[in-house]
Protein backbone atom coordinates (compact mmCIF):
# COMPACT_ATOMS: atom_id res chain seq x y z
CA UNK A 1 0.00 0.00 0.00
CA UNK A 2 1.31 3.80 -1.05
CA UNK A 3 1.82 5.90 1.80
CA UNK A 4 -1.69 6.79 3.85
CA UNK A 5 -3.30 9.99 3.35
CA UNK A 6 -3.13 10.92 6.65
CA UNK A 7 0.40 10.87 6.15
CA UNK A 8 0.60 13.78 4.00
CA UNK A 9 -2.26 15.43 5.81
CA UNK A 10 0.14 15.49 8.94
CA UNK A 11 2.87 16.62 6.47
CA UNK A 12 1.19 19.84 5.38
CA UNK A 13 -0.39 20.29 8.57
CA UNK A 14 2.91 20.58 10.73
CA UNK A 15 5.14 22.16 7.84
CA UNK A 16 5.66 24.99 10.39
CA UNK A 17 7.29 22.85 13.45
CA UNK A 18 9.22 21.12 10.83
CA UNK A 19 10.43 24.69 9.63
CA UNK A 20 11.31 25.18 13.20
CA UNK A 21 13.18 22.20 13.86
CA UNK A 22 15.45 23.21 10.56
CA UNK A 23 15.60 26.36 11.96
CA UNK A 24 17.36 25.50 15.51
CA UNK A 25 19.37 23.23 13.41
CA UNK A 26 21.10 25.51 11.09
CA UNK A 27 21.46 27.53 14.53
CA UNK A 28 24.22 25.29 15.52
CA UNK A 29 27.19 26.23 13.59
CA UNK A 30 28.47 22.43 13.39
CA UNK A 31 31.70 22.93 10.76
CA UNK A 32 33.85 20.21 11.16
CA UNK A 33 36.67 21.29 9.02
CA UNK A 34 37.76 24.29 11.65
CA UNK A 35 38.55 23.25 15.32
CA UNK A 36 37.21 26.59 17.07
CA UNK A 37 34.05 25.19 15.97
CA UNK A 38 34.22 21.67 17.38
CA UNK A 39 32.37 22.12 20.19
CA UNK A 40 29.42 23.09 17.98
CA UNK A 41 29.28 19.84 16.27
CA UNK A 42 29.41 18.13 19.65
CA UNK A 43 26.01 20.36 20.23
CA UNK A 44 24.33 19.35 17.22
CA UNK A 45 25.06 15.93 18.38
CA UNK A 46 23.12 16.03 21.78
CA UNK A 47 20.46 18.30 19.75
CA UNK A 48 19.92 15.65 17.32
CA UNK A 49 19.90 12.54 19.76
CA UNK A 50 17.41 14.39 21.79
CA UNK A 51 15.26 14.89 19.05
CA UNK A 52 15.31 11.56 18.14
CA UNK A 53 14.96 10.09 21.99
CA UNK A 54 11.74 12.31 21.89
CA UNK A 55 10.14 9.98 19.28
CA UNK A 56 11.27 6.64 20.99
CA UNK A 57 14.35 6.36 18.90
CA UNK A 58 16.96 4.30 20.71
CA UNK A 59 20.41 6.23 20.49
CA UNK A 60 23.81 4.99 20.99
CA UNK A 61 25.74 8.18 20.41
CA UNK A 62 29.56 6.29 19.44
CA UNK A 63 32.57 8.32 20.58
CA UNK A 64 35.19 8.07 17.77
CA UNK A 65 38.06 9.03 19.81
CA UNK A 66 40.74 11.58 18.76
CA UNK A 67 41.83 12.95 15.75
CA UNK A 68 44.81 15.73 14.70
CA UNK A 69 43.61 18.56 12.49
CA UNK A 70 45.64 21.03 11.43
CA UNK A 71 48.26 20.11 14.10
CA UNK A 72 45.42 20.20 16.90
CA UNK A 73 44.48 17.30 18.70
CA UNK A 74 40.88 17.20 18.88
CA UNK A 75 38.08 15.06 19.97
CA UNK A 76 36.40 13.57 17.05
CA UNK A 77 32.33 13.75 17.01
CA UNK A 78 30.65 10.90 17.69
CA UNK A 79 28.24 8.51 15.28
CA UNK A 80 25.15 8.35 16.20
CA UNK A 81 23.62 5.29 15.77
CA UNK A 82 19.83 4.66 16.28
CA UNK A 83 16.85 1.65 16.06
CA UNK A 84 13.59 2.08 15.61
CA UNK A 85 11.25 -1.17 15.36
CA UNK A 86 12.56 -4.85 15.55
CA UNK A 87 9.56 -6.80 13.85
CA UNK A 88 11.02 -9.60 12.15
CA UNK A 89 8.25 -9.51 9.41
CA UNK A 90 9.46 -5.99 8.00
CA UNK A 91 12.78 -4.79 6.26
CA UNK A 92 15.24 -3.09 8.25
CA UNK A 93 16.02 0.09 6.13
CA UNK A 94 19.58 2.12 7.05
CA UNK A 95 19.04 5.58 6.68
CA UNK A 96 22.41 7.62 7.02
CA UNK A 97 23.19 11.75 7.24
CA UNK A 98 25.32 14.41 8.61
CA UNK A 99 25.35 16.66 11.05
CA UNK A 100 28.32 18.53 10.46
CA UNK A 101 28.66 21.55 7.55
CA UNK A 102 31.33 23.43 5.25
CA UNK A 103 32.24 26.64 6.74
CA UNK A 104 30.68 29.64 6.16
CA UNK A 105 31.30 33.45 6.78
CA UNK A 106 29.09 36.99 6.28
CA UNK A 107 32.00 37.88 4.69
CA UNK A 108 32.41 34.97 2.12
CA UNK A 109 29.54 37.19 0.49
CA UNK A 110 26.11 35.74 2.65
CA UNK A 111 23.30 37.96 2.11
CA UNK A 112 21.99 36.88 5.44
CA UNK A 113 23.42 35.44 8.22
CA UNK A 114 24.42 32.05 7.06
CA UNK A 115 23.52 30.10 10.81
CA UNK A 116 20.25 31.77 10.75
CA UNK A 117 17.49 29.89 8.96
CA UNK A 118 15.98 32.93 6.27
CA UNK A 119 12.99 32.32 4.73
CA UNK A 120 12.28 34.61 1.56
CA UNK A 121 8.35 34.35 1.92
CA UNK A 122 7.94 35.75 -1.81
CA UNK A 123 10.04 32.20 -3.22
CA UNK A 124 9.65 29.74 -0.97
CA UNK A 125 13.65 29.71 -0.41
CA UNK A 126 14.90 29.14 2.91
CA UNK A 127 18.38 29.99 3.76
CA UNK A 128 21.34 28.89 5.66
CA UNK A 129 24.27 26.81 5.74
CA UNK A 130 23.48 23.27 5.99
CA UNK A 131 20.16 23.68 4.69
CA UNK A 132 20.11 21.65 1.79
CA UNK A 133 23.26 19.92 2.85
CA UNK A 134 22.27 17.97 4.94
CA UNK A 135 20.21 19.88 7.90
CA UNK A 136 16.91 19.27 5.96
CA UNK A 137 17.67 16.04 4.49
CA UNK A 138 18.30 14.38 8.11
CA UNK A 139 15.70 15.88 9.51
CA UNK A 140 13.46 14.50 7.23
CA UNK A 141 13.84 11.26 8.32
CA UNK A 142 12.56 11.95 11.54
CA UNK A 143 9.12 14.83 10.55
CA UNK A 144 8.58 11.47 8.65
CA UNK A 145 8.40 9.06 12.19
CA UNK A 146 6.84 11.84 13.81
CA UNK A 147 4.34 12.04 11.35
CA UNK A 148 3.80 8.28 11.77
CA UNK A 149 3.76 8.01 15.39
CA UNK A 150 1.70 11.46 15.45
CA UNK A 151 -1.03 10.18 13.59
CA UNK A 152 -1.00 6.26 14.60
CA UNK A 153 0.13 5.45 11.30
CA UNK A 154 2.04 1.75 11.93
CA UNK A 155 5.60 2.09 10.10
CA UNK A 156 6.20 -0.59 7.53
CA UNK A 157 10.13 -0.81 8.44
CA UNK A 158 12.33 -1.11 10.53
CA UNK A 159 14.42 2.08 10.76
CA UNK A 160 18.47 2.48 11.63
CA UNK A 161 20.04 5.45 11.78
CA UNK A 162 23.69 6.38 11.21
CA UNK A 163 24.01 10.07 11.41
CA UNK A 164 28.40 11.65 11.43
CA UNK A 165 29.60 14.64 12.07
CA UNK A 166 32.64 14.61 10.05
CA UNK A 167 31.18 13.86 6.54
CA UNK A 168 32.80 17.38 5.20
CA UNK A 169 35.61 16.47 6.62
CA UNK A 170 36.53 12.80 5.26
CA UNK A 171 34.35 10.39 7.46
CA UNK A 172 37.39 10.06 9.78
CA UNK A 173 36.67 6.68 11.98
CA UNK A 174 33.25 6.24 10.01
CA UNK A 175 34.90 3.26 8.25
CA UNK A 176 36.01 1.28 11.32
CA UNK A 177 33.09 1.53 13.12
CA UNK A 178 30.92 0.23 10.27
CA UNK A 179 32.87 -2.94 9.92
CA UNK A 180 33.29 -3.17 13.72
CA UNK A 181 29.69 -4.06 13.95
CA UNK A 182 28.61 -5.98 11.03
CA UNK A 183 28.83 -9.11 12.49
CA UNK A 184 25.70 -11.22 14.09
CA UNK A 185 23.35 -9.17 16.60
CA UNK A 186 25.64 -6.36 15.82
CA UNK A 187 24.44 -2.88 14.93
CA UNK A 188 24.18 -3.10 11.11
CA UNK A 189 23.56 -6.63 10.95
CA UNK A 190 20.16 -7.60 9.50
CA UNK A 191 20.05 -4.20 7.13
CA UNK A 192 18.39 -4.94 3.92
CA UNK A 193 19.37 -1.71 1.83
CA UNK A 194 20.20 1.19 2.13
CA UNK A 195 18.71 4.64 1.65
CA UNK A 196 20.83 8.41 1.61
CA UNK A 197 19.73 11.85 0.98
CA UNK A 198 22.53 13.79 0.58
CA UNK A 199 22.48 14.93 -3.19
CA UNK A 200 21.05 17.12 -5.34
CA UNK A 201 18.66 17.36 -8.56
CA UNK A 202 20.37 17.72 -11.57
CA UNK A 203 18.02 20.77 -12.11
CA UNK A 204 15.15 22.38 -10.36
CA UNK A 205 12.31 21.32 -11.71
CA UNK A 206 12.60 16.96 -11.77
CA UNK A 207 13.28 15.04 -8.80
CA UNK A 208 16.26 12.53 -9.42
CA UNK A 209 17.32 8.77 -7.96
CA UNK A 210 20.83 8.39 -7.93
CA UNK A 211 23.30 4.98 -8.60
CA UNK A 212 26.77 6.85 -8.83
CA UNK A 213 29.20 9.28 -6.80
CA UNK A 214 32.79 10.29 -7.59
CA UNK A 215 35.62 10.09 -5.08
CA UNK A 216 37.46 12.06 -3.87
CA UNK A 217 41.43 12.79 -3.31
CA UNK A 218 42.51 16.12 -1.52
CA UNK A 219 45.94 17.07 -1.18
CA UNK A 220 47.80 19.77 0.42
CA UNK A 221 51.47 20.89 -1.51
CA UNK A 222 53.67 23.17 0.84
CA UNK A 223 55.79 25.04 -0.08
CA UNK A 224 58.65 27.55 2.30
CA UNK A 225 61.66 29.03 2.07
CA UNK A 226 62.53 32.08 4.73
CA UNK A 227 62.64 31.74 8.07
CA UNK A 228 60.09 34.43 8.26
CA UNK A 229 57.45 36.34 6.19
CA UNK A 230 59.96 38.96 4.78
CA UNK A 231 59.21 42.96 3.11
CA UNK A 232 59.20 42.47 -0.61
CA UNK A 233 61.12 45.88 -1.15
CA UNK A 234 64.28 44.39 0.38
CA UNK A 235 63.78 40.51 -0.42
CA UNK A 236 62.31 40.91 -4.08
CA UNK A 237 64.37 39.45 -6.58
CA UNK A 238 67.19 38.06 -4.03
CA UNK A 239 65.24 35.07 -2.76
CA UNK A 240 63.40 32.09 -4.03
CA UNK A 241 59.51 32.95 -2.91
CA UNK A 242 57.42 30.01 -2.25
CA UNK A 243 54.30 31.49 -3.45
CA UNK A 244 55.94 32.45 -6.87
CA UNK A 245 56.72 28.13 -6.58
CA UNK A 246 53.49 27.47 -5.20
CA UNK A 247 51.53 29.30 -8.29
CA UNK A 248 53.72 27.80 -11.06
CA UNK A 249 53.48 24.37 -9.46
CA UNK A 250 49.73 24.83 -9.12
CA UNK A 251 49.42 26.12 -12.66
CA UNK A 252 50.86 22.69 -13.70
CA UNK A 253 47.69 20.89 -12.48
CA UNK A 254 45.12 21.41 -14.54
CA UNK A 255 44.12 23.47 -17.86
CA UNK A 256 41.64 26.08 -17.96
CA UNK A 257 39.02 24.25 -19.85
CA UNK A 258 39.56 21.41 -17.00
CA UNK A 259 41.60 18.84 -18.58
CA UNK A 260 43.84 17.31 -15.80
CA UNK A 261 47.50 17.64 -16.87
CA UNK A 262 48.88 14.51 -14.71
CA UNK A 263 50.60 12.04 -16.85
CA UNK A 264 48.08 8.37 -16.51
CA UNK A 265 45.01 9.93 -14.79
CA UNK A 266 42.74 9.61 -18.30
CA UNK A 267 44.39 5.85 -18.52
CA UNK A 268 42.52 4.99 -15.08
CA UNK A 269 38.97 5.98 -16.15
CA UNK A 270 36.92 3.10 -17.84
CA UNK A 271 35.49 3.44 -20.87
CA UNK A 272 32.08 5.11 -21.85
CA UNK A 273 29.74 2.12 -23.16
CA UNK A 274 26.86 2.88 -25.95
CA UNK A 275 24.16 2.54 -22.82
CA UNK A 276 25.83 5.11 -20.63
CA UNK A 277 25.64 7.20 -23.38
CA UNK A 278 21.78 6.94 -24.48
CA UNK A 279 21.53 7.43 -20.34
CA UNK A 280 22.95 10.83 -20.21
CA UNK A 281 20.55 11.89 -23.53
CA UNK A 282 17.18 11.04 -21.96
CA UNK A 283 18.20 13.28 -18.74
CA UNK A 284 15.77 16.29 -18.48
CA UNK A 285 19.17 18.70 -18.19
CA UNK A 286 20.68 21.54 -20.85
CA UNK A 287 23.73 23.69 -20.21
CA UNK A 288 21.34 26.71 -19.17
CA UNK A 289 20.81 24.19 -15.79
CA UNK A 290 24.08 24.02 -14.80
CA UNK A 291 24.83 27.74 -15.22
CA UNK A 292 21.44 28.79 -13.76
CA UNK A 293 22.91 26.92 -10.86
CA UNK A 294 26.30 28.78 -11.04
CA UNK A 295 24.64 31.73 -11.63
CA UNK A 296 26.55 32.81 -14.37
CA UNK A 297 27.12 31.81 -17.82
CA UNK A 298 30.67 30.28 -17.38
CA UNK A 299 29.60 26.80 -18.85
CA UNK A 300 32.95 24.35 -20.04
CA UNK A 301 30.86 23.64 -23.14
CA UNK A 302 28.09 23.88 -24.85
CA UNK A 303 27.02 20.05 -25.45
CA UNK A 304 25.11 18.51 -22.86
CA UNK A 305 26.39 15.37 -23.33
CA UNK A 306 29.92 17.01 -22.39
CA UNK A 307 28.81 18.92 -19.20
CA UNK A 308 26.86 15.98 -18.23
CA UNK A 309 29.60 13.59 -18.26
CA UNK A 310 32.13 15.95 -16.68
CA UNK A 311 29.88 16.12 -13.29
CA UNK A 312 28.94 12.66 -13.29
CA UNK A 313 31.57 9.72 -15.02
CA UNK A 314 35.17 11.69 -15.98
CA UNK A 315 37.12 12.64 -13.16
CA UNK A 316 38.18 16.78 -12.55
CA UNK A 317 40.51 18.25 -10.63
CA UNK A 318 40.10 22.02 -8.63
CA UNK A 319 41.97 23.83 -6.74
CA UNK A 320 40.75 25.46 -3.76
CA UNK A 321 42.96 27.72 -1.63
CA UNK A 322 46.29 28.78 -0.48
CA UNK A 323 46.99 28.65 2.91
CA UNK A 324 49.45 31.13 4.34
CA UNK A 325 48.86 33.70 1.67
CA UNK A 326 48.24 36.97 2.54
CA UNK A 327 44.17 37.58 1.39
CA UNK A 328 43.22 40.21 3.42
CA UNK A 329 41.76 43.97 2.19
CA UNK A 330 44.86 45.88 1.73
CA UNK A 331 48.42 46.36 -0.15
CA UNK A 332 50.58 44.39 2.33
CA UNK A 333 53.93 44.26 0.56
CA UNK A 334 54.99 40.67 1.89
CA UNK A 335 56.38 37.81 0.90
CA UNK A 336 54.80 34.66 2.75
CA UNK A 337 57.51 32.33 4.14
CA UNK A 338 55.65 29.44 4.13
CA UNK A 339 52.14 28.78 1.75
CA UNK A 340 49.67 25.59 0.99
CA UNK A 341 47.89 24.89 -2.01
CA UNK A 342 44.85 22.71 -1.60
CA UNK A 343 43.46 20.85 -4.53
CA UNK A 344 41.10 17.81 -4.86
CA UNK A 345 40.61 15.09 -7.48
CA UNK A 346 36.88 13.89 -7.64
CA UNK A 347 37.79 10.22 -8.86
CA UNK A 348 35.63 8.22 -11.22
CA UNK A 349 35.84 3.82 -11.98
CA UNK A 350 38.46 2.84 -11.80
CA UNK A 351 40.49 5.43 -10.15
CA UNK A 352 41.12 4.75 -6.55
CA UNK A 353 42.76 7.01 -4.46
CA UNK A 354 46.10 4.96 -4.11
CA UNK A 355 46.78 4.49 -7.65
CA UNK A 356 46.00 8.16 -7.92
CA UNK A 357 48.71 9.43 -5.15
CA UNK A 358 51.25 7.68 -6.77
CA UNK A 359 50.54 9.81 -9.94
CA UNK A 360 50.33 12.94 -7.97
CA UNK A 361 52.97 12.57 -5.75
CA UNK A 362 55.10 11.70 -8.50
CA UNK A 363 54.33 14.20 -10.97
CA UNK A 364 54.36 17.19 -8.03
CA UNK A 365 57.65 16.36 -7.08
CA UNK A 366 58.96 16.41 -11.16
CA UNK A 367 57.32 19.31 -11.93
CA UNK A 368 58.89 21.13 -8.64
CA UNK A 369 62.33 19.93 -9.80
CA UNK A 370 62.24 21.54 -13.01
CA UNK A 371 61.54 24.57 -11.01
CA UNK A 372 65.15 25.31 -9.81
CA UNK A 373 64.04 26.62 -6.85
CA UNK A 374 65.88 26.26 -3.30
CA UNK A 375 62.49 26.31 -1.19
CA UNK A 376 61.36 23.21 0.17
CA UNK A 377 58.44 21.37 -1.01
CA UNK A 378 55.82 18.77 1.56
CA UNK A 379 52.98 16.98 -0.17
CA UNK A 380 50.41 15.06 2.01
CA UNK A 381 47.00 13.29 1.39
CA UNK A 382 44.26 14.98 3.51
CA UNK A 383 41.80 12.14 3.16
CA UNK A 384 40.31 10.32 0.35
CA UNK A 385 37.15 8.16 -1.06
CA UNK A 386 36.55 5.51 -3.79
CA UNK A 387 33.68 6.16 -6.39
CA UNK A 388 30.55 4.40 -5.79
CA UNK A 389 27.85 2.85 -8.73
CA UNK A 390 25.06 0.88 -7.67
CA UNK A 391 22.66 -1.04 -9.52
CA UNK A 392 19.96 1.18 -10.61
CA UNK A 393 17.10 -2.07 -11.50
CA UNK A 394 17.72 -3.17 -8.05
CA UNK A 395 13.99 -3.05 -5.96
CA UNK A 396 15.18 -0.43 -3.71
CA UNK A 397 15.41 1.45 -6.64
CA UNK A 398 11.94 0.43 -8.07
CA UNK A 399 10.72 1.51 -4.46
CA UNK A 400 12.25 5.31 -4.73
CA UNK A 401 11.00 5.54 -8.30
CA UNK A 402 7.19 4.55 -7.48
CA UNK A 403 7.46 7.22 -4.79
CA UNK A 404 9.03 9.69 -6.33
CA UNK A 405 5.80 9.24 -8.87
CA UNK A 406 3.57 9.36 -6.05
CA UNK A 407 4.58 12.53 -4.65
CA UNK A 408 5.57 14.36 -7.61
CA UNK A 409 3.68 12.87 -10.48
CA UNK A 410 6.57 13.30 -12.50
CA UNK A 411 9.46 10.03 -13.21
CA UNK A 412 12.50 10.99 -11.94
CA UNK A 413 15.80 11.36 -13.53
CA UNK A 414 18.25 8.69 -13.35
CA UNK A 415 21.72 10.16 -12.30
CA UNK A 416 25.42 9.55 -11.14
CA UNK A 417 26.23 12.43 -9.12
CA UNK A 418 29.46 14.25 -9.33
CA UNK A 419 30.22 14.86 -5.37
CA UNK A 420 31.73 12.36 -2.54
CA UNK A 421 30.05 10.63 0.03
CA UNK A 422 32.58 7.85 1.09
CA UNK A 423 30.68 5.94 3.49
CA UNK A 424 28.21 4.69 0.69
CA UNK A 425 30.39 2.33 -0.74
CA UNK A 426 31.76 1.11 2.44
CA UNK A 427 28.05 0.36 3.12
CA UNK A 428 27.60 -1.30 -0.08
CA UNK A 429 30.99 -3.43 0.66
CA UNK A 430 30.22 -4.19 4.62
CA UNK A 431 26.73 -4.80 4.35
CA UNK A 432 26.37 -6.18 0.97
CA UNK A 433 22.96 -4.39 0.05
CA UNK A 434 22.06 -2.39 -2.13
CA UNK A 435 22.49 1.57 -1.40
CA UNK A 436 20.22 4.39 -2.99
CA UNK A 437 20.38 8.10 -2.68
CA UNK A 438 17.39 10.08 -3.10
CA UNK A 439 17.72 13.52 -2.41
CA UNK A 440 15.84 15.76 -1.31
CA UNK A 441 17.22 19.08 -2.69
CA UNK A 442 17.75 20.91 -6.13
CA UNK A 443 20.59 22.00 -8.57
CA UNK A 444 20.51 25.94 -7.35
CA UNK A 445 20.61 25.10 -4.12
CA UNK A 446 23.91 26.52 -3.63
CA UNK A 447 25.79 23.57 -1.31
CA UNK A 448 29.31 24.72 -0.14
CA UNK A 449 28.67 27.80 -1.91
CA UNK A 450 27.50 31.44 -0.37
CA UNK A 451 23.37 31.64 0.37
CA UNK A 452 22.66 28.04 0.42
CA UNK A 453 18.98 27.21 0.26
CA UNK A 454 16.89 24.32 0.64
CA UNK A 455 13.25 25.54 -0.90
CA UNK A 456 10.12 25.04 1.01
CA UNK A 457 8.34 22.41 -0.97
CA UNK A 458 11.73 19.94 -1.43
CA UNK A 459 11.51 20.44 2.56
CA UNK A 460 8.24 19.47 3.05
CA UNK A 461 7.16 17.34 -0.64
CA UNK A 462 10.82 15.67 0.22
CA UNK A 463 9.30 14.81 3.60
CA UNK A 464 6.73 13.21 2.10
CA UNK A 465 8.90 11.38 -0.71
CA UNK A 466 10.99 9.83 2.20
CA UNK A 467 8.18 8.39 4.07
CA UNK A 468 6.67 7.33 1.10
CA UNK A 469 9.48 5.36 0.40
CA UNK A 470 9.61 3.68 3.59
CA UNK A 471 5.74 2.30 2.55
CA UNK A 472 7.10 1.11 -0.78
CA UNK A 473 10.25 -0.79 0.10
CA UNK A 474 7.45 -1.75 3.02
CA UNK A 475 5.65 -3.52 0.27
CA UNK A 476 8.14 -5.21 -1.43
CA UNK A 477 7.71 -8.82 0.58
CA UNK A 478 10.63 -9.70 2.94
CA UNK A 479 12.71 -12.59 1.38
C1 LIG B 1 27.53 15.16 -1.85
C2 LIG B 1 27.69 15.50 -0.36
N1 LIG B 1 26.58 16.26 0.07
C3 LIG B 1 28.96 16.31 -0.16
O1 LIG B 1 28.90 17.51 -0.18
N2 LIG B 1 30.08 15.63 0.03
C4 LIG B 1 31.36 16.27 0.18
C5 LIG B 1 32.26 15.30 0.88
C6 LIG B 1 33.62 15.83 1.12
C7 LIG B 1 34.77 15.22 0.79
N3 LIG B 1 35.76 16.00 1.21
C8 LIG B 1 35.24 17.05 1.79
N4 LIG B 1 33.91 16.93 1.74
C9 LIG B 1 31.91 16.64 -1.19
O2 LIG B 1 31.55 16.01 -2.19
O3 LIG B 1 32.72 17.60 -1.24
ZN1 LIG C 1 28.72 18.74 1.53
ZN1 LIG D 1 26.40 16.32 2.23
Amino acid sequence: MAAPQQFFSYVDGNAGSFIQRLAKAVAIPSVSGDGSSRKHVFAMAEFLAHEMEALGIQVNSVDLGNHVLDGEELPLPPVILGSFGHDPKKKIILVYGHYDVQPALVSDGWDTDPFVLSPDEKTGRMYGRGASDDKGPLLGWLNVLEAHIKSNIELPVNLRFCFEGMEESGSEGLDELINSRVGPGEFFDGVDCVCISDNYWLNDRTPCVTYGLRGIAYYKVQVSGPQRDLHSGVFGNTVHEPMTDLIHLLGQLVSTKGEIKIPGISSLVAPVTADEMKRYEVLDYTVADIEHSAGAQVAISDNKTRVLMGRMREPSLSIHGIEGAFSAPGAKTVIPARVSGKFSIRLVPNMTPENVDILVFRYLQEEFAKLGTKSALKIENLHGGKPWLADPNHWNYRAAIKATETVYKKTPDLTREGGSIPVTLTFAEALGVNVLLLPMGRGDDGAHSTNEKLDRSNYIEGTKLLGSYLHEVGIISKS
